[in-house]
């Protein structure tokens, strides 16, 4: 008889996850599966996918067990493997609170990013510890059609570039990934941000996902877009010796980004479980001989 599998969809900012639940590692999810699940036609649908492993059954987390239960093993909707996923994150502690692995308050949860702190409030917004930004040095231009901006380098554990511009509009369609020079400049891809500004520490921006396309939603890029933001504006925690905290207003909704003087940037947006069921097992057959 066929193992019956679990899932469920959820979404933070409209940045949208299938959730497979599978404390034990025990269900195999080859890139070809990732995607088919993800697919918003023929499969679940999804920006990417949130694997909920024990850290002591996941080779790449074990090292974290004792800080952290469980392991968020994120992948991108093409199937491949990002370091972290800030929207993923918060949408992982709304599914562990939903499943009863966890309360409301503190929470530990292991990523290849490192081992976050997830503040889960009484049916309210999730904050999430994102650790410090790094801005890798070097000069980077981004490109749509006959414009080009020049782009910030900001490393939330996985990468982004950054653009101000003068209307969200001039990113164009985003159907493609937007090009860069120079060319060696992200050997593993980035996420790339366009951003214009909204009002006092409140921007707005669109993103163009490494793994996935255009999406209604980033947390790592929205925290790279405060990071920038405040260089920009000459607001530095680190320099101002105060904490800089952005609105960041993104298609699928609003993240709050508060970042210290010692560099720790805490993210703040909802997280929401929209369904849960089980996947068809002759579906399942189907998807793994692709
Ligand atoms: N949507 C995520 C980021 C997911 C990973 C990204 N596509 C990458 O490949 O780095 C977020 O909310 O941070």
């Amino acid at each position: 008889m066929s193992t019956r599998i679990a899932f469920l969809k959820g979404h933070g900012t409209e940045n949208d996850f299938v959730i497979v639940p599978d404390p034990e590692n025990a269900v195999d999810l080859p890139p070809a599966v990732v995607a088919a699940l993800c697919d918003r036609r023929a499969g679940i649908g999804g920006d990417g996918l949130l694997h909920v492993v024990r850290s002591a059954a996941h080779p790449e987390a074990r090292h974290m067990a004792a800080d952290a239960e469980w392991f968020m093993d994120y992948r991108n909707g093409d199937g491949s493997i990002a370091e972290m996923c800030g929207n993923g994150v918060r949408v992982f502690a709304r599914y562990l609170l939903h499943a009863g692995h966890a309360t409301e308050g503190d929470l530990s949860v292991a990523t290849r990013g490192g081992v976050k702190t997830v503040h889960i409030a009484k049916d309210g917004d999730i904050t999430v510890g994102m650790g410090k930004a790094r801005l890798p040095e070097g000069e980077v231009t981004v490109s749509v059609g006959e414009r080009s901006w020049p782009a910030r380098n900001v490393n939330m554990g996985n990468p982004h570039a950054v653009a101000f511009v003068d209307d969200l509009a001039h990113a164009g369609t985003l159907y493609d990934a937007p090009p860069f020079s120079p060319a060696f400049a992200y050997p593993d891809g980035v996420n790339v941000e366009f951003v214009v500004d909204r009002g006092p520490a409140h921007v707005a921006m669109r993103v163009h996902e490494r793994g996935v396309g255009e999406t209604r939603s980033c947390g790592t890029g929205a925290c790279a877009v405060a990071v920038a933001t405040a260089r920009r504006d000459g607001a530095d925690p680190a320099v101002t010796g105060s904490p800089a905290t952005y609105t960041v207003d993104v298609p699928g909704g609003r993240l709050v980004i508060t970042e210290r003087p010692d560099g720790e940037i805490e993210m703040t947006g909802p997280a929401v479980i929209v369904a849960e069921g089980e996947l068809d097992p002759e579906w399942l057959e189907n998807a793994q001989r692709r």
